[in-house]
């Protein structure tokens, strides 16, 4: 985000606008006040021509005949005209005649005229004339604030209008879309643009900048949307893997059953419960007989093949849902009986132990195999934990084991 003081366009162009019109209006009304002061210094040529055409033969027939009261008169006439401010005549028999503002007598004149006598070229005097500052200047300054307020009224009315029409125009709807746009989120994605302008016959860049607004939430929320449709697919996907990494960390690979660690979480979650509603539990531990033999007569790979037949056997006998089987270690396995007394236990463990000689194992080589188990029964002691639950029936089936294999010794 930008640190920079906020300032709208339309606002700068109407300042601009108006600082323009201001300088055009001052160059307009110079030259303006040029033009007037040279129209002025022409009428005031004009007024000394027309003093020299009209007014210097009747001073030059009032001298000639020596009417001094007819001089005065029409020196006074000459000093009436507003463009003249004094005016003096001196006259060639030494006389003085003046008339007008006293205060500019001292004044050089601007314009002298020797007065001849009529009909003759002997000069009769020399009316001085000076200007009267007064007559250009206020005519000039009248003159100038006429235009200055022409101009200024002028140029107010036209900023006025840029104004009011940038504002419409550009300010209205520019600060809509920057508004829309910053406070813009992608749940506000569906939500449309509305500069609600009037209608106008052909398009502006206003409009391309709301179409591209519109195209742009489009293609965002298309986007997000496709994001979460990916997100959905990969959460499943990861969701998936965990689940297999979950049954993979608790399965033994080769069998299928609970492994150690899963029994190791589980059988006290049992003992828990069985202690909890005080309901019995009981335990197998099956241990195959002369596994290693096997191993060495029919190979490793048999072996396996054995290892699985016969855990899924065993697993298929028992109830399902309730009982679960866990592979202890190589080729040992424990049976987790919930809900069971050891009677019971004893009674599945004879059954298994019956019945496993009979299972046939398909020797890829020709024929079937067959194996044996040991079997140790317990059943839970309030009071204990898994370790020790476990550690009797091991014993139990080493007693087994000992007694000559392929039998069930069971202990409570
Ligand atoms: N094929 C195969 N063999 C295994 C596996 N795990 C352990 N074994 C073998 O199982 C045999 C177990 O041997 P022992 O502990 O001596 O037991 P046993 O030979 O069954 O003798 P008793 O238990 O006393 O009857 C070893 O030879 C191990 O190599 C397995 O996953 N696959």
């Amino acid at each position: 985000m930008s640190t920079r003081p906020f300032r709208s366009i339309a606002s700068v162009l109407i300042q601009r606008t108006i600082v323009l019109a201001v300088l055009c209006m001052v160059v307009v009304f110079l030259v303006q006040s040029w033009l007037l002061r040279s129209e002025h210094q022409t009428q005031f040529e004009a007024v000394m021509s027309d003093v020299a055409n009209t007014s210097v033969p009747l001073l030059a027939a009032a001298l000639w005949d020596i009417e001094t009261q007819a001089v005065q008169a029409q020196l006074q006439f000459i000093a009436k005209k507003p463009a003249i401010g004094f005016a003096r005549l001196q006259a060639a028999g030494g006389q003085v005649f003046e008339a007008g503002n006293s205060e500019l007598a001292q004044q050089e004149a601007i314009r002298s005229i020797t007065i001849y006598a009529p009909h003759g070229t002997q000069a009769l005097g020399v009316l001085h004339l000076s200007g009267n500052p007064q007559y250009l200047w206020q005519g000039l300054q009248a003159e100038a604030l006429r235009i200055l307020l022409g101009y200024s009224a002028l140029t107010a009315s036209i900023c006025a209008l840029i104004a009011f029409m940038l504002k419409q125009l550009l300010q209205k709807p520019l600060s809509t879309v920057a508004g829309f746009a910053s406070e813009l989120t992608p749940h506000q994605l569906t939500t449309p643009l509305r500069l609600n302008r009037a209608p106008q016959p052909h398009s502006d860049e206003i409009d391309l900048l709301e179409q591209g607004v519109v195209k742009l939430q489009t293609a965002l929320h298309e986007h997000i949307h496709n994001l979460d449709d990916l997100v959905d697919e990969r959460t499943a996907q990861l969701e998936k893997l965990l689940e297999e990494i979950r049954h993979l960390s608790v399965t033994d690979g080769l069998t299928g059953c609970y492994n150690r660690r899963a029994l190791q979480d589980k059988l006290p979650e049992e003992i828990e419960r069985a202690q909890r509603y005080h309901r019995p539990l009981a335990v197998v531990f099956m241990d195959i007989d002369h596994f290693k033999q096997f191993n060495d007569q029919h190979g490793h790979q048999l072996g396996d093949e054995v290892l699985r037949s016969a855990a899924k056997h065993v697993a298929s006998t028992l109830r399902q849902g309730v009982d679960w089987i866990a592979r202890y270690g190589g080729e040992e396995f424990v049976l987790v009986l919930p809900e069971t007394p050891l009677e019971a236990a004893i009674a599945i463990a004879h059954r298994l132990c019956d019945a496993l000689p009979q299972h046939a194992v398909p020797n890829p080589r020709g024929g079937s195999v067959y194996i044996s188990a040991s079997f140790g029964v317990t059943a839970y002691r309030p009071g204990e934990d898994a370790l020790a639950l476990l550690s009797r029936a091991d014993t139990l089936v080493y007693q087994a084991k000992s007694a000559g294999r392929q039998q069930v010794v069971a202990g409570a």
